[in-house]
């Protein structure tokens, strides 16, 4: 069975990426490659990641005017994601207009409410503090705007499905039972969130910041 876990390498250092990535190239599902990674390597630094021939997840949460984000899609084709994300916060026709300009292949989904985020942290932007309740509303929009699925905390990811039955759920904020936090507030084990409903697992810092990376990913992939 393919794993449901992506590692985000999340490093400037294309060299750092590579080691880890091949380290752990049998325990994982795949690799994300995000905004400290591409904006320091840029499309040059995902076509070299690509030759580990791993599924790659761009996270780059394009949020932008319709227009300006389907012709960012448009300059990504090439490198032709499994998996790439916008923030649903953009609205319905920016959603629609990525996934118009995205290659068939690529799963294009919705950022709703970044697991950093707690009900304060809503309320200080001006959003009622109900993670709960945004996630549904925002799953719902990205339903209805033809995209292939959202990104959400595992705290909500069974409501969301639960609305959304074939529905691409990705799940970050993700850490084994003894994890630390860090800059996460809706956090999750790998376990929970699988059985919750996620489709696929954003895993960092747990795996790359190990001793032993190679062995953090098998300790997680042994609980799932
Ligand atoms: O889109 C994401 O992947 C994402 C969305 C979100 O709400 N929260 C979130 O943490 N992420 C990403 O998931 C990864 C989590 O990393 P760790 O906290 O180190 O496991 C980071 O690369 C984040 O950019």
């Amino acid at each position: 069975m393919t794993s449901p876990i992506y590692v985000a390498l999340d490093t400037p250092d294309i060299d750092r990426a590579m080691a880890i990535a091949t380290r752990i190239r049998n325990h994982v599902g795949g690799i994300k490659l995000g905004l400290e990674f591409f904006c320091a390597n840029g499309r040059a630094g995902v076509k070299e990641m690509a030759a580990l021939d791993l599924p790659i997840f761009l996270d780059l949460k394009l949020h932008d005017i319709p227009n300006t984000v389907a012709k960012a899609v448009q300059a990504l084709r090439p490198l032709d994601p499994a998996i790439l994300t916008v923030h649903a916060a953009g609205g319905r026709a920016m959603m629609e207009d990525a996934k118009a300009a995205a290659p068939t292949g690529t799963k294009v989904v919705a950022v709703t409410m970044l697991t950093s985020l707690d009900g304060a942290d809503m309320q200080s932007i001006g959003l009622p503090p109900d993670p709960h309740a945004q996630v549904e509303r925002l799953a719902a929009l990205a339903r209805d705007a033809g995209i292939d699925g959202i990104v959400c905390s595992g705290n909500e990811v069974a409501a969301a499905r639960a609305i959304w039955p074939e529905g691409f759920f990705v799940v970050p904020g993700v850490r084994p039972a003894d994890g630390d936090a860090g800059d996460q507030k809706r956090v999750m084990t790998p376990r929970a969130a699988l059985d919750a409903g996620a489709s696929v697992l954003v895993i960092g810092r747990p795996i790359t910041q190990a001793d032993d990376p190679d062995r953090a990913a098998r300790a997680i992939e042994a609980t799932l």
